[in-house]
């Protein structure tokens, strides 16, 4: 329960006094309604129905009174009052509930404004670590169930209130009759702890099948070619199958959970009555009107309880996303990027500009501090500003790695990375990404237009702006040829793009930015020789304009590079200029470009 307090607490700090108020204007709700309780004695005084005497003077003084007017005019004013009560406590109640959801809601836009924020605040290194599906169900259905867990908490706290009031006006009526309801309540409440730990139980299996499920969902999309050209079909459907179950299982477990604690509720509240109404008939001899009053109060009373334990079943089962949502939130607090410590809110950063260079001074990196393997080792390079540098090797040579740490997204164990020769201190980091844009292999566009998809990286970027990016990266020609150019719609709901021209839209949306440094990893490797050349063209052109990284697997797109890295297990084994490289022929890159030549060839 003390993820439940966390989140509760949360809420509070959240949404202060007004949280207050609501629930003070709940119990003014329960206020009424037992007032409400107490008008039926008057009613079945004047209605002739019985004749009840409670012992409390309002009441007392009431009925005297209303038995001193003419009863043609006392019954009529009684039940006036009664339904006046009734509609005014539900107007109460529905402008107090209207008031709870828009609390409730704006808390879980809080949350998830939270969360996000915390996500995108965290290193390279969490998400390395995540699943992207898992991340994905703890942003949508988790919080959606810590949102509902919340509203279930306040839906509690009211009981409790109500309750509260309930047994109090009770107690006035008749101690030891509300004494034998409680008693019961309290047997209940020792009885229904299996129930909660059920449903709590219960909770974690639906947090880990949905878990499993969106993972499972977002392979399959993922690779649907591979599943549709391998013919696994029926291994993903029997996968699907057995899921599915398994989530009806889940949720057929949890409904009988609850019916089956509701039916023992009900059960025990008809023995409760036939236990209570034998012992009053038969040893207490109680009077016909006090056991009516006594059945007013239980019907009151046992609802409440009931509702009560209800709630606390339906608050366990959603503690486990509780739970996930914590330890999210801790991992991302730990795993924060580094320059984002200790950084004033709303701080910017200005892009930085390169002079001269950036070097890599000593650089050493592992993925796995208990391993003896370095992903690099001693990594020394100098990378001219305005200047094209390739970096080749095998694959697994640790390329990826070493562009990850140029850009900041991993922070070197040893060594250090400098611009124009000033180590790059944490607050600089952001501002030297900011510097860069990133091509990668597969490309990011989202559905939407063309035009969306460039301006997503200035959005104040004009049209002749735009067509300038788009010329650079050879890509004007096929984007005026579209039907709505610009504004034409791309992804699941518009048309599909070649690969190359997905390719070249990234590129152009890099140039967009005048970035420092433009990196290519791998960006030209799943293209035919076509679009690969028109890229090459792409990158000639902004030769000398901005200092250009490029990790290359098709050596022809380096051609023109001012300077080649040869990089192999983690270590740079050959520098040099393209011609000069490819001379050395016990070289690794005389070997790797020997291969491709070999492969064109055959
Ligand atoms: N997240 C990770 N956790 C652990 N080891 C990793 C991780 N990422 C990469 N490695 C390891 O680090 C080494 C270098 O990987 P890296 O991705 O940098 O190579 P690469 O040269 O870019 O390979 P490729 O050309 O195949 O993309 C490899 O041995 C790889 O297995």
């Amino acid at each position: 329960m003390e993820q439940v307090l966390h989140f509760t607490k949360k809420l509070y700090a959240f949404s202060g006094k007004i949280l207050i108020i609501n629930t003070l204007g709940m119990v003014f709700i329960s206020l009424i309604e037992g007032v409400g309780v107490l008008l039926l004695l008057p009613i079945l005084n004047v209605s002739g129905i019985a004749n009840v005497e409670t012992g409390i003077p309002l009441v007392s003084m009431m009925i005297k009174y209303l038995q001193d007017l003419p009863k043609a005019l006392s019954l009529p004013l009684v039940l006036c009052l009664f339904v006046f009560l009734v509609i005014g406590q539900n107007w109460l109640l529905r402008t107090l509930t209207i008031r709870d959801t828009i609390i409730q809601q704006k808390f879980v836009r809080h949350l998830r404004l939270e969360t996000y924020t915390n996500l995108l605040q965290s290193n390279w290194s969490f998400f390395v670590n995540h699943r992207k599906s898992d991340l994905i169900n703890l942003l949508t259905s988790e919080l959606t169930r810590v949102g509902f867990g919340t509203t279930l908490v306040l839906q509690l706290v009211a009981s409790l209130i109500f309750t509260l009031i309930q047994i109090g006006i009770a107690f006035w009526l008749s101690p030891v009759m509300t004494i034998f309801v409680l008693t019961f309540g309290v047997i209940l409440t020792l009885f229904s702890r299996k129930f909660i730990k059920r449903a709590k139980s219960l909770g974690g299996q639906t947090s880990q099948l949905s878990q499993n499920f969106l993972a499972g969902i977002s392979d399959q999309m993922a690779g649907m070619k591979d599943i549709k050209s391998n013919s696994l079909e029926e291994s993903w459907l029997r996968w699907y199958r057995s899921l599915t179950q398994n989530l009806v299982n889940e949720q057929v477990e949890y409904i009988k959970l609850r019916s089956s604690s509701q039916l023992f509720y009900k059960v025990a509240s008809s023995v409760l009555i036939a236990v209570f109404v034998y012992l009053s008939v038969t040893i207490f001899q109680t009077k016909v009107e006090q056991l009516l009053l006594i059945f007013v109060i239980f019907s009151r009373l046992w609802p409440r309880f009931t509702g009560i334990q209800s709630n606390m079943e339906q608050i366990a089962s959603t503690i486990p996303a509780f739970k996930a949502i914590i330890k999210l939130q801790q991992e991302c607090v730990r795993l924060k990027e580094f320059y984002m410590e200790n950084k004033p809110e709303n701080k910017t950063f200005q892009p930085i500009e390169i002079k001269t260079h950036i070097e890599c001074r000593n650089v050493s990196f592992r993925y796995n501090q208990n391993e003896q393997t370095y992903a690099l080792k001693d990594i020394n390079i100098y990378i001219p500003s305005r200047k094209m540098t390739a970096i080749v090797g095998r694959s697994g040579a640790g390329k990826s790695t070493l562009i990850d740490v140029i850009m900041g997204l991993i922070e070197p164990q040893t060594g250090q990375i400098c611009i124009d020769g000033q180590p790059i201190s944490n607050e600089k980091v952001y501002a030297l990404r900011q510097s860069i844009s990133y091509v990668p292999q597969d490309p990011f566009l989202f559905n939407g237009s063309i035009k969306d998809n460039l301006l997503m990286i200035d959005p104040n970027a004009t049209e002749e702006q735009i067509w300038e990016a788009l010329e650079f990266a050879a890509s004007a020609e096929f984007v005026s040829k579209l039907p709505e150019g610009l504004d034409t719609l791309i992804g699941d709901r518009g048309i599909r793009l070649s690969g190359g021209e997905r390719q070249r839209l990234v590129l152009a949306r890099a140039i967009l930015r005048k970035p420092s440094i433009l990196i290519l990893d791998e960006a030209t490797s799943a293209l035919d020789r076509e679009n690969e050349a028109k890229i090459q063209e792409a990158l000639e052109r902004l030769q000398g304009r901005l200092t250009m990284i490029v990790i290359a697997h098709r050596m022809s797109t380096i051609r023109k590079a001012d300077q080649v890295i040869v990089i192999d297990q983690g270590q740079i084994i050959q520098k040099g200029e393209y011609d000069q490289l490819a001379e050395e022929r016990e070289g690794l890159f005389s070997n790797l470009l020997g291969n491709q030549i070999g492969a064109v060839n055959s």
